[in-house]
């Protein structure tokens, strides 16, 4: 049947773009679309040349492995050409394969030699009486690169074999690939150097693996699995199987796949691809399917070899992480924390498993660096249970209209003001206490054990409260009523009594540090809370207080002096601090009074075992607060041990060194006088 005139423009069309993908992929590591993308390409021009066999010619790309090897690098010829494996992407195909298998040789159950399927590249290892002689890449399958130098830095690799009476000549075949951890180091390194990222391991692998200088290929983390050989000379290989092939190779410290089994027929493929594509995000390495090889050499050799691919072997691809979808627009979304995220919107896309329609794009610097804009055609990447991401644009599909984001000034949930520190990657919302996005965490934190340790007010009740509107900022907690809080649901009259009481308690046992640290300002933790209601002795003079008299508290430097210096600054949450006076600070004051006068001071506690009143923390925080200081181990510096309930041996040397003991009764006398 003769191809009509369209099939020809789009067999061309195909081709092009097909051999665009590989001259990106193969020459310059860079890929420009996702896997998936360039499969379904390949496929469309593979099932258009099955139905017109007169457009075929030697020089499609479906004729064809890799692409040619660079001229930087001397040339190797493969004695054995290097061939690509076919694909199957569904059970359909699996099952194909196998009666293929089964006709051709004429049995009824084939054993196949199953691996995962590396996704790194392939390189070729000759050794000659057992020493590392020849390295080489791919190529076209028919001329590599010659790498020797490069492959010698790789540390899996054997420069000489183990064992006695080895082959005169070996030719080992593998994959050299970067493991995911090793990747994502690499990169940050680049980052950190302003040098380009590598779009995933693959490309990195390849990437590093193609220097000119061995010298860099070294400081790169790339690792080596063999999965077959080219030629051998000489004694002693296994010539019944491929998996006995990859035993002896083992035996001579040639790193091979630690996951391989022989399984029999469709059922056991099936069984070994279900198991391997439930594990594929933990493993250590990319795996993007899973290779069947009939375990038989004989039968290898019967079923031979089509144009770029063996007949005896197949990859089962597992589905793909990677999708190319439409950039729609750009959202800004608050965090529980303040910090604004760019995120996208996608025209949905399936990807990983599921249907994706927005992803992240970490943040503003991320977009600028990626050269990611509004109407870009941009590659989406799904991984497991992670976040989906947004990796790279399609810069080839870019529109005229594709425009740049840019991050607004204004939180869109509050107004406030965003602040972006020059160290920071991250833009924020200074809002704090008076977001709508950050309420319910700054109301958890505000109420957390260490801050005001308000009891019951848990992450539920936070919701029910901030979600009906009875509270929007922590001061509101003391307007409520019994009636209020008994009407939400499940509550009861019990429980509401239980929370106003809880607030009661709050106010009575707060100090100033406790205050301090509630504020949940950006950069102060509990102990600069401490050190700053030390320094300062009240919160007008910290309020007041200039960045230079901030950074004479100890740890306290520029960034945290600035946080703080802009938090007080934002007006809300002024406002939102002399709401709260009234019901604290006379609390803390009455307090820090009688702190001052430090009666505990100097002295040393130990404790151990547990209190029933309270629990260690607190009672740590009760020593503090008058001046003591509390130490993990007995001396003979320490003034008092508070025994609890299961005391350990520090109750025995306390004993030993003759130090007063506290049993809790005394203690609680002691704290509360
Ligand atoms: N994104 C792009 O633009 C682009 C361009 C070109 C190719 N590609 C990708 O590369 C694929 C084609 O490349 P290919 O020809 O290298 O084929 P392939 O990667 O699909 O399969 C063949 C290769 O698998 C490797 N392999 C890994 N584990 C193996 C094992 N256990 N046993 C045997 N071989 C194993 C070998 O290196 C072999 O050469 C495409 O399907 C596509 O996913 C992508
Ligand atoms: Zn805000």
């Amino acid at each position: 049947m003769k191809a009509p005139p369209a099939v020809v423009e789009e067999v061309n069309r195909l081709r092009q773009e097909i051999e665009q993908a590989n001259y990106h992929y193969y020459v310059l590591d860079r890929p420009t679309i996702p896997d998936a993308e360039y499969d379904r390409l390949f496929r469309r021009l593979q099932a258009l040349e099955a139905q017109y066999p007169e457009l075929v010619t030697p020089e499609s790309p479906t004729q064809r492995v890799g692409s040619a090897p660079l001229e930087a690098f001397p040339e190797v010829k493969h004695a054995v050409p290097m061939l690509s494996l076919n694909n199957a992407f569904d059970d359909q195909e699996v099952a194909a394969f196998d009666r293929r298998v089964r006709e051709a040789v004429g049995a009824d159950r084939i054993e196949y030699a199953v691996e995962p399927k590396f996704d790194g590249l392939a390189v070729s290892l000759l050794y000659r009486d057992g020493v590392f002689t020849q390295g080489a890449t791919r190529g076209d399958g028919y001329t590599g690169e010659d790498v020797t130098a490069n492959l010698r830095t790789v540390r899996a690799i054997p420069l000489r074999l183990q064992g006695q009476s080895l082959p005169t000549l070996l030719e080992v075949r593998g994959e050299v690939l970067m493991l995911k951890a090793d990747f994502e180091r690499l990169n940050a390194e680049q980052r950190a150097r302003g040098q380009r990222e590598f779009a995933n391991p693959r490309n990195a692998a390849a990437g590093s693996l193609r220097q000119l200088d061995p010298r860099i290929t070294a400081t790169r983390p790339l690792t080596f699995f063999a999965y077959g050989i080219g030629r051998a000379q000489g004694r002693g290989l296994p010539e019944d199987r491929h998996s006995r092939l990859l035993d002896y190779l083992q035996e001579r410290r040639i790193p091979v796949s630690p996951i391989r089994e022989v399984v029999t027929g469709l059922e056991g493929l099936q069984r070994f691809y279900r198991q391997l594509l439930a594990r594929r995000n933990e493993l250590p390495y990319e795996v993007d399917g899973v290779v069947y090889k009939v375990d038989r050499l004989d039968y290898q050799q019967r079923l031979g070899f089509v144009s770029r691919a063996p007949r005896f072997a197949i990859a089962h691809k597992f589905p793909a992480q990677e999708e190319m979808t439409e950039l729609l627009d750009i959202e800004v979304q608050v965090g529980r924390t303040g910090a604004l995220t760019p995120v996208a919107r996608l025209k949905p896309v399936f990807v990983g498993g599921v249907t994706v329609t927005s992803a992240t794009l970490h943040n503003e610097d991320e977009i600028q660096r990626k050269d990611i804009r509004i109407g870009d055609t941009v590659i989406v990447r799904r991984a497991g249970d992670v976040i989906p991401e947004v990796v790279a644009a399609v810069v080839e599909k870019r529109p005229p209209h594709a425009r740049r984001f840019v991050m607004p000034t204004r939180c869109p949930a509050c107004g406030s003001a965003v602040v972006r520190l020059p160290e920071e990657a991250v833009a924020r919302c200074s809002g704090g206490l008076v977001c709508p996005a950050q309420r319910k965490q700054a109301l958890l934190h505000f109420a957390s054990r260490r801050a005001l340790d308000i009891e019951g007010l848990g992450e539920k009740l936070v919701d029910q409260l901030v979600d009906t509107g009875l509270v929007e900022t922590p001061a509101d907690l003391f307007r409520l009523t019994e009636d209020q809080l008994a009407a939400l649901p499940r509550m009861g009259r019990k429980s509401a009594q239980n929370l106003l009481n809880a607030l009661e308690r709050s106010r009575e046992n707060a100090t100033l540090a406790r205050f301090i640290y509630a504020l949940g300002i950006r950069h102060v933790g509990e102990t600069t809370a401490r050190d700053l209601a030390q320094h300062f002795g009240s919160l007008d003079a910290l309020m007041k207080a200039s960045e230079e008299e901030m950074m004479a508290v100890p740890d306290v430097g520029p960034v945290v002096a600035r946080s703080i210096r802009q938090f007080f600054a934002e007006p809300h949450n002024r406002a939102v601090i002399e709401r709260l006076r009234p019901f604290y600070g006379a609390c803390w004051c009455a307090q820090t009074r009688r702190a001052g006068a430090q009666k505990l001071s100097g002295k040393v506690f130990v404790l151990t075992g547990t209190l029933s009143s309270m629990t260690r923390e607190e009672a740590k925080e009760r020593i503090e607060a008058l001046g003591g200081k509390v130490t993990g181990s007995v001396s003979r510096h320490t003034d008092y041990v508070v025994v609890g309930t299961d005391p350990g041996s520090k109750y025995e040397r306390a004993q030993a060194l003759g130090i007063p003991i506290l049993d809790e009764e005394a203690f609680l006398k002691l704290v509360r006088s």
